[in-house]
């Protein structure tokens, strides 16, 4: 089969208005707002509940919004999903357990007009020496491979991937990880959903965090980290007393920690002045947040 010519348009790849889903009660996915480049690789992050899955679900046309829109590639999902330009690996489902590896990527690529050759798939996937393996006898990591195989082999503009590394040990998920980054790597655009924060971190260049169905945080994962403050600084500073530590520039929360104190700076340098040339600090340390850090603030409570 001939692979296509990636299409160049001048729209997003990606773009959701207003995008509102209920369930009874529950509004998994609340006026999310949000535009996705070509060549974009984007992590939606957030706690359990917080809509990421529904969001995928959306995007892909497995379930209607009750408002707002979707478009992707300027089409309505499910065709652009027919037009084989999105790839999905979705956390479970769409396995045939009789049929053998190479069965199953054949089967999904007989779904589209065009496709990519199913053996350089399984390569890429990591699938060559299992091809005759039947799918019910894999484990969990290998069925995540053949999912990441259905999901390439339309050869898709769009990768959505939910949670594809869930159930994977160490060494796998840097396989996938560097599977990903040689699709990447020909302008892709890829958006994943993961609870690993150092995963966001290291493989997207924009981090989306979602709670109770919004958007509360887009941007670099720096950035991200920027809005937790950035910094803290522990020290044992004798004979202080915490609200005067938090009245220090630069400090936005001062609290002990043993026998040292933790404060949490809006301005580090500015903090550290100040407690140097005010207090008799020592052993003083300063250290940046890390995104799960910033994750775990900006999700405080997130959970339903
Ligand atoms: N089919 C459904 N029926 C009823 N409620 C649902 C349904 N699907 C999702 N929900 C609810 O919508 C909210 C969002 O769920 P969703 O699965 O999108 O979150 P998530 O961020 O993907 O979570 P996780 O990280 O646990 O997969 C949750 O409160 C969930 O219980």
């Amino acid at each position: 089969m001939p692979q296509k010519t990636r299409k160049t348009t001048t729209a997003d790849a990606v773009r959701l208005t207003g995008l509102t889903k209920r369930f009874g009660a529950v509004t998994a996915v609340d006026g999310v707002d949000l535009g996705i480049d070509k060549g974009e690789v984007v992590a939606l992050l957030g706690p359990n509940g917080a809509g990421k899955s529904t969001t995928i679900d959306l995007l892909l046309g497995l379930a209607r919004p009750d408002a707002g829109t979707v478009t992707v590639y300027d089409l309505p999902p499910d065709r652009a999903v027919a037009a084989g330009r999105v790839g999905a690996m979705l956390q479970s489902g769409g396995l045939l357990p009789d049929l053998t590896v190479g069965e199953m990527v054949t089967l999904a690529a007989s779904l589209y007009r065009t496709h990519r050759p199913v053996p350089e798939v399984l390569e890429r996937a990591g699938l060559d020496d299992l091809s005759k393996r039947r799918v019910g006898r894999l484990s969990g990591g290998q069925r995540q491979r053949v999912r990441f195989a259905m999901a390439l082999v339309a050869d898709p503009d769009l990768i959505v991937l939910d949670e594809p590394t869930t159930g994977l040990d160490v060494e796998a998920r840097r396989a996938f990880w560097t599977a990903m980054r040689a699709e990447t790597a020909k302008g892709r655009t890829v958006l994943f959903a993961t609870h690993y924060l150092d995963e966001a971190d290291a493989y997207a260049d924009r981090v989306v965090l979602m709670r109770q169905g919004q958007v509360i945080a887009d941007g670099s994962p720096a950035h991200v980290k920027s809005l937790v403050s950035g910094r803290t600084i522990r020290a044992t500073v004798p004979g202080a007393h915490l609200a005067e530590l938090a009245g220090l520039p630069g400090v936005d929360r001062a609290e002990t920690r043993g026998s040292t104190v933790l404060l949490t700076c809006t301005d580090s340098d500015a903090a550290l002045r100040a407690l140097l040339t005010r207090t008799q600090a020592r052993d003083v340390e300063v250290s940046a947040h890390g995104l799960e850090d910033a994750f775990l603030a900006l999700t405080a409570g997130g959970t339903r």
